[in-house]
């Protein structure tokens, strides 16, 4: 299997692909961005693409979510996994702490270890990088003696850094959701974890047409797992909904449901029914042991 995932080696999404494909990684390829791995996935030339899709401190990831609708009908959402995500502060050898004058890391890490930032570095500029291992890279390239960057302790060996403190993030239970990508095709058969990613839009002014799709589920006992929202760019104050659910789209309950909220709304497109997997191991701890 071929998979493209946000890199460069050494991020977070990274081990989300290794974990996904146990032993069978043929050619995992780290992109830039998020778009640029669903891009590779699109045109066929990666037959998976592995992205990150929520902190559990920080949110969503935005970029994932425009890619889930901009592509919404040619891919598909094949495997979900949450880990733990744990990260130190690295920089060039020989740089002590008190050195440390910018940090640079992903948005999402900046937001999980703003608070450890401002009370040991409440003077630091912050810098963002396209991903945590991006922020190595680039700290490691520079040799700057006062750039530090913050990422996983897999990086700081990856990139020969020397972590000059450890698990910074405002919680040890923090866990990232990755999204395993494929083009459209038929589903995986049912498993006991699945959940479903469904995308409406509706032109409907009229008022409780959300409620009313939404109802559908709960008149079935289909659990609402999350809901996200993603402006139409040509239609001001209109959107298009993700509504992720517990259980396969070939069960019962959900399949009718999806069949008698279709009625209800302009367009209604599966983006995939999927093992939901949870890994609680630290992956910084994980990969220092
Ligand atoms: O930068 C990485 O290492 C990533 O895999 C991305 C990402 C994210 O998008 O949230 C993943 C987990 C962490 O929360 C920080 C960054």
């Amino acid at each position: 299997m071929t998979y493209a995932y946000l890199g460069p080696e050494g991020t977070f999404t990274e081990s989300a692909v290794r974990r996904l494909a146990g032993g069978s990684v043929r050619d995992a390829v780290p992109f830039p961005s998020v778009p640029a791995a669903v891009e590779s996935l699109v045109s066929g030339r990666s037959e998976r693409a592995v992205v990150p899709l929520e902190n559990s401190v920080s949110g969503v990831v935005p970029a994932t979510l425009g890619e889930l609708v901009t592509h919404a009908g040619r891919i598909r959402i094949d495997a979900q996994l949450s880990i733990g995500v744990s990260f130190d502060l690295m920089a060039a050898a020989g740089t002590e702490l008190s050195d440390v004058r910018r940090v640079v890391t992903h948005p999402h890490a900046h937001g999980q270890c703003g608070r450890w930032v401002r009370r040991h570095l409440p003077h630091a500029e912050l810098v963002t990088a396209a991903s945590t291992a991006e922020a190595a890279r680039a700290v490691a390239d520079r040799t700057a003696p006062r750039d530090a960057a913050i990422a996983s302790s897999a990086a700081a060996a990856r990139y020969g850094l020397t972590v000059l403190a450890s698990d910074i993030g405002a919680r040890q239970d923090a866990m990232t959701r990755f999204v395993s990508l494929r083009r459209s095709g038929p589903e995986g058969p049912p498993t006991d974890r699945d959940r479903t990613a469904l995308l409406i839009t509706s032109d409907r002014s009229d008022p409780g047409v959300l409620t009313g799709v939404l109802g559908e589920l709960s008149a079935r006992q289909v659990s609402v797992t999350w809901i996200q929202s993603w402006p139409r760019p040509a239609e001001h104050g209109r959107y298009h909904f993700l509504v992720e659910v517990d259980g396969h789209i070939t069960e019962g309950g959900l399949a009718e449901a999806v069949v008698a909220m279709r009625r209800g709304v302009d367009s209604l497109t599966l983006l995939g029914s999927y093992p939901y997997l949870v890994d609680h191991a630290l992956v910084g701890e994980r990969t220092a042991a």
